[in-house]
């Protein structure tokens, strides 16, 4: 149903260049028929070839944000990015629990294609002991999940006894992208019950600044839509799928896919 008055949610970090973060998500809600609203959490001085300078709001400010957002306009589905420090963290995972909200789909956002570390290194620890176990599915890449539980993925099989181990953290589902390994794109759904495998022809294309953030937020409007988990991810593969075919050129470096490709 694309009338646009379906409410998301992202709480993440702004993209100046407008290909990943806040930007990346809005456009993502936007483009699949949802009512998209933003927590930003940091700022960054970004563009298609690097992050330059990183400033983080106060817990204050983001705090305010969540609140109000929740007290006048529920949102369906909820969407968290880069969430860069230790205490921003913890504010967030506290500020949402008043509101438990139940689609709460996190990227555990750790650094950017650019090579820029987007979550500070003593981040960490409140990432997997607070934010991880909150979360409805979490979508890390392979690298994210090498972080997460300190084992080595190198094949499918090894994404699967990841998956397994995130899981034990307490949350729902684990989506591991397998963006970074060689072949197909293939990303698997590991559940209490479930694996699922997600298969799409790997595109030889640069452009892809942001498909991270483009395929969470893809299924966090799909959730809000009333889509079963199984099929929002399905239907948001293939949204990824293609932006990234019909991505273009932008700037000098690492350019955007194409979110409104089919407009
Ligand atoms: N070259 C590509 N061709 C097709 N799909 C891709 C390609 N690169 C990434 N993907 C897909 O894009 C999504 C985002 O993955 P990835 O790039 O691994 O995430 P991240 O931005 O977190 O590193 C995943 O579904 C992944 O399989
Ligand atoms: C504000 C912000 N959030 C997330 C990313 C990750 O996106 P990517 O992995 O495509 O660089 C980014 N570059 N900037």
């Amino acid at each position: 149903m694309r009338n646009y008055k379906i409410p998301t949610l992202t709480i993440a970090g702004s993209d100046s260049s407008g290909g990943a973060g806040i930007q990346a998500d809005i456009k993502t809600f936007s483009a699949l028929g949802t009512y998209g609203m933003s927590v930003i959490t940091a700022i960054t001085a970004q563009n298609t070839q690097g992050v330059f300078l990183v400033e983080e709001l106060s817990n204050e400010i983001i705090k305010k944000q969540i609140e109000v957002i929740f007290d006048d306009i529920p949102p369906k589905a909820v969407k968290i990015g880069m969430v860069s420090s230790p205490q921003i963290i913890k504010e967030i995972v506290d500020t949402l629990k008043k509101y438990n909200p139940k689609y709460l789909v996190v990227d555990p956002v750790m650094i950017s294609k650019s090579g820029y570390s987007l979550l500070k290194p003593e981040a960490k620890m409140n990432l997997i002991k607070y934010l991880i176990p909150m979360a409805y599915i979490l979508t890390p890449n392979t690298l994210e999940a090498e972080e997460i539980t300190g084992m080595h993925i190198d094949n499918l099989n090894d994404m699967k006894i990841a998956g397994q181990k995130i899981l034990e953290l307490g949350l729902k589902y684990v989506l591991m992208k397998g963006g970074h390994l060689k072949g197909d794109a293939v990303d698997v759904l590991i559940g209490k019950d479930t694996f699922e495998i997600y298969k799409q022809e790997r595109l030889d294309k640069k452009n892809t600044h942001g498909t991270g953030c483009t395929l969470s937020s893809a299924i966090t409007a799909h959730l809000a839509l009333g889509y079963s988990v199984e099929k929002a991810i399905d239907l948001s593969k293939k949204y990824i799928t293609e932006t990234i075919r019909n991505s273009f050129d932008m700037g000098k470096g690492v350019g955007p896919v194409n979110h409104f490709y089919s407009f």
